[in-house]
């Protein structure tokens, strides 16, 4: 599906009024005023690069339109920030300044680990990979996975010394500092550095001579076409040992198995190695192996390394999960590897930048007193985030978040509107190169929704039936997203949720009752796998909310049949 984006700046032709059929408000005494748009996740690990590379031969057409578009898209940005904020350079210097700081900070972490010498003078890489391409028509390079069994990247005496001192570490229950987010039952998690530190020494070289041999000179084989390598080290931020326990994950009912849900890791390239391959289910779903056609492909598998001691690895910024483990035991090493400039004046590639600028943004907002200034904050953070990495999609998916979020609270119809439609564009941006990401397609959905009614409020009109098939295709594509993820193991079920929700919400809104019907049924026998309690309130909301709007609808059906 190709949205034509010169159309969204059109739309505000001056005809009637399109209003949404109010029955479910006026009428419903539910408590549906909210729509569920879906954020990014703060959790450490959330941040983003761009996907390595971005082109299909469908879309160079649009891709060369998008160019001026984008162009003209941020100058409009900036506009914009330059009219509300009074010193934008400055503030944008220091929370660059801020965010080379942490980094900074970060690599003393793991220091000990050795960083890779200049690729120049780094040994030559001896070990065969194979390249995971995306899902597509004309598909793109999105992981590798090493191929030979006589190569692995680390041999059995070094997988037993890490799983050794990890299983030591988790059973004593004081010593297990864990930044890790991710605590769901069955998991359990130890910083590789922790472990090398307090149980085993003999670790620190074990890995430092898998680093200098071989990780480091594949890292550099495999990235040098995606990233400009010149005079950059590489440098583990931080590794974990990571055991899903499908036994533990079944006895609390988490029938989807032991895993983590789609994310993306801070830093530059993750490197996940296999320690074991006694379990059934597990394995890395990258979200590009789905299918962008409107279609479940049952085909899609997710990735597995040839066996232990091999790996799997891909830009920390593809979006990707752990698939439920639902047998056994899975065990891994995932290393998250960042990297630092030698000689330029900016040490921090901007590809970090990016993911960090996206990570902190939560946090520096929030230090804000108004809600009116917290946006800002947010808009300037994901503005920097898309000039240090244009191709980034979920910068731009931000970016738009945020302006939306602004436009929701400018009281000026007119300027609300304007930003509305800025929003939207900077979605649209994110949709061309994001395509796979469902809550996304979720959140364009809702974008569209409310441009409907602010242009209304603003007396503009805006062709209800372009903006009905737009939205109904965001909807139904988050959806099929959701189920394909869903359907291979990985727990996508509180985005879900949210997409079945305002579906089933806007479908009733048009008094397409039986359509709306359809889609709420998902409600009465899908299963929840909450991450954290929170979490477990917020969808338990959403499905009491969800059964309740599913009846008002069965209700009137048989009303209107009578
Ligand atoms: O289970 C997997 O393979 C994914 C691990 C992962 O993404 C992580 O630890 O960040
Ligand atoms: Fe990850």
């Amino acid at each position: 599906m190709h949205l034509d984006y010169l159309l969204i700046l059109g739309v505000c032709a001056e005809s009637a009024a399109f209003s949404i059929n109010g029955l479910i408000s006026k009428n419903v005494a539910l408590s549906l005023s909210h729509s569920y748009s879906i954020r990014g996740s703060s959790h450490l690990r959330s941040s983003s690069i761009p996907s390595m590379q971005y082109e299909t031969s469908t879309q160079t057409k649009l891709n060369s339109d998008l160019n001026i578009n984008i162009q003209n898209l941020i100058e409009k940005v900036d506009i914009f920030l330059a009219g509300k904020i009074g010193s934008v350079e400055q503030e944008k210097e220091s929370i660059v300044k801020r965010i080379d700081e942490i980094h900074a900070k970060d690599l003393e972490f793991c220091s000990p680990f050795i960083s890779s010498k200049l690729r120049k003078d780094s040994k030559q890489n001896s070990i065969s990979y194979e390249r995971i391409y995306s899902n597509e028509e004309n598909p793109h390079p999105i992981a590798i996975r090493t191929t030979d069994v006589t190569q692995p990247l680390l041999d059995p005496y070094a997988i037993h010394a890490i799983r050794d001192a990890a299983e030591t570490q988790w059973r004593d229950k004081n010593k297990s500092s864990s930044r890790f987010t991710y605590q769901r039952k069955g998991n359990y998690e130890a910083h590789l550095i922790d472990l090398a530190t307090n149980v085993n020494p003999e670790l620190l070289s074990i890995v430092n001579t898998a680093l200098e041999d071989r990780i480091y000179p594949l890292v550099q084989d495999v990235y040098s076409d995606i990233i400009d390598l010149e005079d950059l080290s590489f440098q583990i931020y931080d590794s974990l040992v990571i055991r899903y326990n499908a036994t533990e994950a079944k006895l609390f009912s988490n029938t989807i198995g032991a895993g983590q849900p789609l994310h993306r890791d801070l830093g530059i390239v993750s490197v996940n190695i296999m320690l074991n391959e006694e379990f059934e289910g597990g394995g890395t779903l990258l979200e590009n192996q789905l299918s962008r056609n409107d279609v479940v492909d049952e085909s899609v598998e997710p990735l597995k390394p040839i066996g232990a001691g091999h790996a799997v690895s891909h830009l920390s910024s593809e979006r990707h999960a752990g698939v439920g483990t639902t047998d056994g035991v899975r065990d891994i090493l995932v290393m998250f590897l960042t990297a630092t400039r030698k000689n330029a004046d900016s040490k921090v590639p901007s590809l970090e930048r990016t993911a960090r600028l996206k990570s902190m943004t939560r946090k520096h907002s929030l230090e804000f007193g108004s809600n009116h200034d917290a946006i800002l904050c947010r808009i300037l953070h994901h503005r920097l985030a898309t000039k240090y990495t244009p191709t980034d999609g979920e910068a731009y998916q931000y970016l738009g978040m945020s302006l939306r979020d602004y436009a929701k609270i400018e009281e000026n119809q007119s300027h609300a509107l304007d930003i509305m439609l800025l929003a939207i564009r900077c979605l649209l941006v994110a949709f061309e190169r994001n395509p796979c990401d469902g809550r996304l397609s979720n959140n364009i959905a809702l974008s569209y929704e409310n441009l409907l009614s602010m242009a209304n409020k603003s007396g503009k009109s805006i062709d209800p039936i372009e903006m009905d098939s737009r939205i109904v295709s965001f909807y139904r594509r988050a959806m099929l997203l959701h189920q394909q993820c869903d359907k291979i193991g990985c727990d996508v079920s509180f985005d879900f949720d949210c997409a079945t929700l305002n579906f089933g919400l806007y479908e009733a809104n048009q008094d397409l009752f039986v359509e709306a019907i359809n889609v709420l049924e998902r409600f009465e026998s899908s299963v929840s796998y909450a991450t954290n309690e929170e979490r477990n309130e917020q969808q338990d909301r959403m499905r009491n909310d969800a059964l309740g709007l599913l009846e008002f609808c069965r209700r009137t059906l048989t009303n209107k049949i009578r």
